[in-house]
């Protein structure tokens, strides 16, 4: 693990969105598209307004969610709608939306769909995860009810998972799929979340979720 630690909120999200943007932009030199898993939550929208618009060849960049709350698009809990908001905008507009939701009543029901839409993305090109204090990451959650599946090298790549603290049933991409990405970007604010990456160090991913990623990852972090 790589830990970045920044000046200010501020610098931090401008840094990582040309970092981003920077890899994507080498890896469509090589690549006929990139596929970039990024997460929803309240912290990454700055990141997205930087990132929105980059100069990329956005048309060749497919662009999904880490993981979804089982909510309408228009919900105010959508990740959907704050990448719709935020990040699929300005010149990001041109890009590929890989959705990983369906209007369907459980994500149960859209598993299928879901799964068949994310197979042709991997290995993800680039992956932007953020954490939560009690260390999930994704919606793999501690204590959730197919967390332990969800770890399995064998796991599908799209699982629905609930409980765990979770407010609402999710959607999330599983284990393999986060650990196969070609790169990793964790992004966390505060003191409390970095105590809880410390914790997470010297945990397994069955009690700490983002432990299964951190081998690989560059963190970024500010106070
Ligand atoms: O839908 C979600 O909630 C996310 O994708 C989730 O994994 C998020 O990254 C963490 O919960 C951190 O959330 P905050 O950035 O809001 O602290």
């Amino acid at each position: 693990m790589e830990f970045v630690e920044y000046a200010d909120r501020e610098m931090m999200m401008v840094t990582l969105a040309d970092r981003l943007s920077s890899e994507l932009k080498s890896y469509l030199l090589h690549q006929d598209h990139a596929s970039l898993a990024v997460p929803g939550g309240t912290t990454p929208g700055p990141i997205f307004d930087t990132l929105s618009g980059a100069a990329l060849d956005w048309s060749r960049i497919h662009v999904m969610l880490t993981d979804e709350r089982w909510v309408p698009e228009d919900h105010e809990r959508s990740n959907t709608r704050l990448l719709r908001q935020r990040l699929l905008t300005g010149r990001a507009e041109e890009a590929q939306y890989v959705p990983l939701y369906e209007p369907t009543e459980t994500p149960e029901d859209a598993m299928e769909t879901l799964a068949a839409r994310i197979g042709p993305e991997l290995p993800l090109s680039l992956l932007l995860l953020g954490m939560g204090d009690d260390m999930h990451t994704a919606s793999l959650f501690p204590g959730a009810d197919r967390l332990d599946d969800a770890l399995r090298s064998d796991a599908p790549p799209v699982m629905a998972m609930r409980g765990g603290g979770a407010p609402e049933p999710r959607v999330t991409l599983t284990g393999p799929v986060l650990r196969g990405a070609m790169s990793t970007h964790v992004l966390i604010t505060g003191p409390s979340k970095r105590e809880a990456l410390e914790r997470a160090r010297h945990l397994k991913p069955s009690e700490a979720p983002v432990a299964a990623i951190l081998g690989d990852a560059t963190v970024h972090w500010a106070e």
